[in-house]
């Protein structure tokens, strides 16, 4: 579904390199968590994905179902049903979470050849989709994100993708901040939408979203590169051993030795 070949990134206004050669294979129906220390790049590597403009992509490609996106924009990459969830969400006082969802579902809806929902149609449609964060109707009225606080936020972006039922999600640490019950709920959530012919990437600092989610391989980001992947047992060494002994691995493999 994903293929993401050598990428290299940097910032668009200053050229500072932040990937440095990323390399990820994601397949339908697989959930992939990315871990890594602070200031890696594993919100880079989402936000590329997506489209953000304040990055330039100097070599290297991103393949979409087989198909360079490169030049595409962001609305046509969510068209084609590639899915960001914010690590902050942003905040549209003045349009209510029904009115922005509904835009956005019809949108994709229509890029996709499927039937648009008028307001009542779509009251139907969001009605399950919010048992499934179990979250109450009274948000589909509330400004975007206004006053919610950090877990509501989080759980609105789960319910977004809920709704907008994307092939390939990005989440970019929407575990965090959440208690332990939202947490539950945002993984069964996931879980949920996780099926056969979607793939989730899951970016992540802790392990124990991981005890909900498990995920087919975790892969760990240091300096702008996937230096390690494994199954769910990396998650489990990560936690205990830290970064550290990977490390010793990057400047090996970056001296040319293998890893
Ligand atoms: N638009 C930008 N302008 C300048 N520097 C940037 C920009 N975007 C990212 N960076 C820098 O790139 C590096 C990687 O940032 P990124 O947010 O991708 O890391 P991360 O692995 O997601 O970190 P964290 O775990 O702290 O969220 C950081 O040093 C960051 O300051």
């Amino acid at each position: 579904m994903l293929e993401i070949k050598d990428l290299h990134v940097v910032v668009e206004e200053d050229g500072t390199e932040i990937l440095k050669g990323v390399n990820l294979t994601i397949n339908k129906g697989e959930i992939h968590a990315i871990m890594g220390p602070n200031g890696s790049g594993k919100s880079t590597l989402s936000k590329v994905v997506a489209g953000h403009p304040a990055y330039e992509v100097t070599s290297g490609d991103i393949l979409f179902e087989d198909e360079s996106i490169l030049e595409l924009d962001p609305e046509e990459r969510a068209h084609l049903g590639i899915f960001l969830a914010f690590q902050y969400p942003v905040e549209v006082p003045g349009v209510t979470n029904k009115t922005l969802l509904r835009q956005a579902y019809n949108t994709i809806a229509k890029e996709q050849g499927r039937e648009e929902l008028d307001p009542l149609e779509f009251e139907d449609y969001v009605e399950d989709r919010l048992e499934i964060v179990e979250m109450k109707k009274e948000f589909l009225d509330r400004s975007v994100n206004a006053g919610f606080s950090g877990g509501e936020k989080k759980r609105n972006e789960i319910f977004q993708m809920a709704v907008l039922n994307p092939k390939l999600s990005f989440l970019d640490e929407t575990d965090s901040g959440l208690d332990i019950d939202a947490l539950k709920v945002v993984a069964k959530g996931i879980n949920h939408l996780a099926d056969e012919d979607k793939a989730v990437c899951l970016v992540t600092h802790y392990q124990r979203i991981l005890d909900y989610i498990v995920p087919d391989h975790v892969h760990v980001m240091l300096d702008g590169k996937i230096v390690k992947s494994g199954d769910k047992e990396l998650a489990v060494k990560l936690e205990d051993k830290g970064y550290d002994w990977l490390t010793d691995l990057a400047s090996v493999s970056v001296n040319g030795e293998s890893n």
